[in-house]
């Protein structure tokens, strides 16, 4: 722990002209003896020493280059809203903890709205709510979710949420509230709602195919200029691997940006994005995950049937995906580059790439991420 002293030390101007500092470093208003980070969304105390510890830990270089690729981080608030980080966190981070864990521990503080309600407790919201609870991010005893049937809620009421079947109680007591119903269900049950007077949450849906547009017509009848964020998640953010897009609605301030930017990059890769791409993002990150479990199931039975154990060949079909995965997104190298790189002249991949080919393996991907994506928009043509 870097000592304090006798004297007291205070944020230099000189460190926003300062090449390696200025890119990250912010005054905090009103408090001259802390910094803040704007990549990791933290307040440090506003001493050099503990700059340049931070500067090195592996959380911060990983949050510089997620900044970098989506913009995430670039609007942090300061103030009491970031928690105070201390050197000895940053040197553990230092000594050879796991990019994941730095990664958890980035994610863990930011900023997050005090009480959130999910309306619909399936798949989807459970996926997200446990992202959100793993990572610390709501407190459950402020969170509230809502379902016509006990079918889920009593799987969120062992997460120690409150539940209801009343979905007015979700959006009375919400700051933000993620509306997770199936499309057919959400007119009917926004229509069931009353006018909310003066209490204007946030509504984040991730409801397939309906746009911003039509969320916000629905919602004007429970609030003046309804704040309504459009999102495309996965079920991979239940374990912290799900990708989330996102369009901002008209009426969403700059702090509901941040507000969603922090909570949505909990869940694992997630992004601003265009709303005409939304379908697109369905049909690709929002129902990919099946395709590759398909995949999976595929894998492990020609393993099997090659003569491997069922469980064996399934930890290696899963991992294999994993693996590939990882070396696409780690390397930045051309998938078709790393497939190059596996096939031996004359070897026995090449013998299965074309087997592949023979049965349009690409074609069926492509194809499959179409379908997906125009069935979104087909869902979005009935509003
Ligand atoms: N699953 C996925 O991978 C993804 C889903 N989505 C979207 O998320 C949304 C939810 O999907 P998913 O979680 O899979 O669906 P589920 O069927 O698993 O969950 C739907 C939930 O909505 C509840 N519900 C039904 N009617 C109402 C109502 N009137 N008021 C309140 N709650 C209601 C259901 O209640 P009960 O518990 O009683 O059945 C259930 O809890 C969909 O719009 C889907 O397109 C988006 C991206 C990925
Ligand atoms: O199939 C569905 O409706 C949802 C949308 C994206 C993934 N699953």
């Amino acid at each position: 722990m870097v000592k304090s002293g006798n004297y007291s030390r205070k944020y230099s101007k000189e460190w926003d002209k300062e090449d390696g500092l200025r890119e990250w470093v912010s005054r905090v208003p009103g408090d001259d003896t802390k910094a803040a980070c704007r990549y990791c969304r933290t307040v440090i105390r506003a001493h050099r020493a503990d700059l340049k510890v931070h500067s090195l830990a592996k959380k911060h270089k990983k949050n510089a280059e997620l900044s970098t690729i989506t913009g995430l981080f670039a609007a942090f608030p300061y103030g009491d809203k970031g928690r105070e980080h201390t050197v000895d966190k940053d040197k553990a981070d230092m000594k050879g903890e796991g990019d994941e864990r730095a990664l958890d521990a980035a994610v863990g503080e930011i900023v997050n709205p005090a009480s959130v309600g999910f309306i619909g407790c399936g798949n989807m919201a459970q996926a997200m709510l446990t992202a959100f609870l793993k990572k610390g991010l709501v407190n459950p005893s402020l969170t509230i979710a809502s379902a016509p049937s006990d079918r889920n809620l009593g799987k969120l009421r062992e997460l120690g949420v409150r539940t209801t079947q009343d979905n007015n109680d979700v959006v009375i007591s919400s700051d933000l509230v993620f509306v997770c119903v199936k499309p057919h269900q959400l007119t009917s049950m926004l229509g069931d709602l009353p006018p909310l007077g003066n209490h204007s949450p946030l509504f984040v849906s991730v409801v397939t195919g309906v746009s911003l547009g039509h969320l916000e017509t629905m919602l004007c009848s429970l609030v003046e200029n309804p704040r309504v964020v459009r999102a495309m998640p996965n079920t991979p953010s239940a374990v912290g691997q799900g990708c989330c897009l996102y369009a901002l609605g008209t009426h969403t301030t700059p702090s509901d940006a941040e507000t969603t930017s922090s909570l949505l990059s909990a869940l694992g890769m997630s992004a601003q994005i265009p709303e005409y791409q939304i379908d697109a993002a369905c049909g690709l990150s929002g129902s990919g995950p099946a395709y590759i479990y398909m995949a999976i199931e595929a894998l492990a039975d020609g393993g099997v049937k090659m003569g491997l154990p069922r469980q064996l060949a399934q930890t290696l079909a899963a991992q294999t995906v994993k693996g590939a995965g990882a070396m696409v997104l780690e390397t930045g190298k051309h998938p078709g580059q790393l497939k190059d790189e596996v096939c031996s002249p004359g070897g026995t991949t090449i013998a299965a790439v074309h087997t592949l080919e023979q049965n349009s393996f690409r074609n069926s991907l492509i194809s499959a991420v179409e379908a997906s994506a125009l069935r979104s928009k087909e869902l979005g043509a009935k509003e």
